[in-house]
């Protein structure tokens, strides 16, 4: 059984065509086709009107670390809400433990550096992110159109890249099965060389937000 506010890859994987990747080192699934174009475009548009430079918790200093542009997408959209109700039927993860779902754009020569998404607990900013709602759980990450060339996300521990696709799901458990963060989740939005690359990121957290 599932605990309520998790996924769990026995839920993910009775779900028609999500694959897992084969390694033992984390749990990371793909699912190609996971929304139709209409609404990848409906998405696209919303992240057109709404973005603004990424900010990142901690950049280790280097402004250049997560070079696209951010926002967070209004959850009264009906493209959002769509979205999340995709997004429900598929992790079985109650809304109230999600992050408001971000849109990115990435030009060409953007990128965002190899990081894992859970946040550091000896660091300094630890309580300031985490005290409510707790560390990241799940990470579900959609993109949002084919790219001419570049733009794929590449998990270097275990050598596997996913190039964006219209529609196409990537979604991974950040912990290990003792629950601790995984260090194999480290993964590198590369850059883009040719076109422009929009995506989704919906991350989940270990309580509900208030
Ligand atoms: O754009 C990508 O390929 C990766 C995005 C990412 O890692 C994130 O938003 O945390
Ligand atoms: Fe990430």
């Amino acid at each position: 059984m599932k605990r309520q506010g998790e996924s769990s890859a026995a839920h993910l994987l009775a779900q028609t065509r999500v694959q897992r990747v084969p390694t033992d080192k984390l749990e990371l699934f793909q699912l190609r086709g996971f929304i139709a174009p209409e609404l990848c475009a409906a998405l696209i548009a919303l992240i057109e009107t709404d973005r603004r430079p990424s900010t990142i918790a901690d950049d280790i200093g280097d402004r250049y670390f997560r070079t696209s542009e951010t926002c967070d997408l209004a959850p009264d959209q009906p493209a959002v809400r769509a979205l999340e109700q995709r997004l429900l039927a598929l992790s079985g993860i109650d809304p109230a433990y999600g992050e408001p779902v971000q849109g990115q754009r990435y030009d060409v020569g953007q990128e965002f550096k190899p990081h894992c998404d859970w946040f550091n607990p000896d660091g300094q900013d630890y309580d300031k992110y985490c005290a409510v709602a707790g560390q990241r759980t799940w990470t579900f990450m959609v993109y949002l159109n084919d790219v001419d060339a570049g733009g794929a996300t590449r998990f270097k521990t275990i050598g596997k890249s996913f190039a964006p696709e219209t529609g196409k799901l990537v979604c991974w458990n950040n912990r290990r099965p003792d629950l601790s963060p995984n260090p194999n989740t480290l993964h590198h939005g590369m850059k883009v060389r040719k076109g422009r690359k929009y995506v989704i990121t919906k991350w989940y957290r270990e309580r509900p937000h208030i």
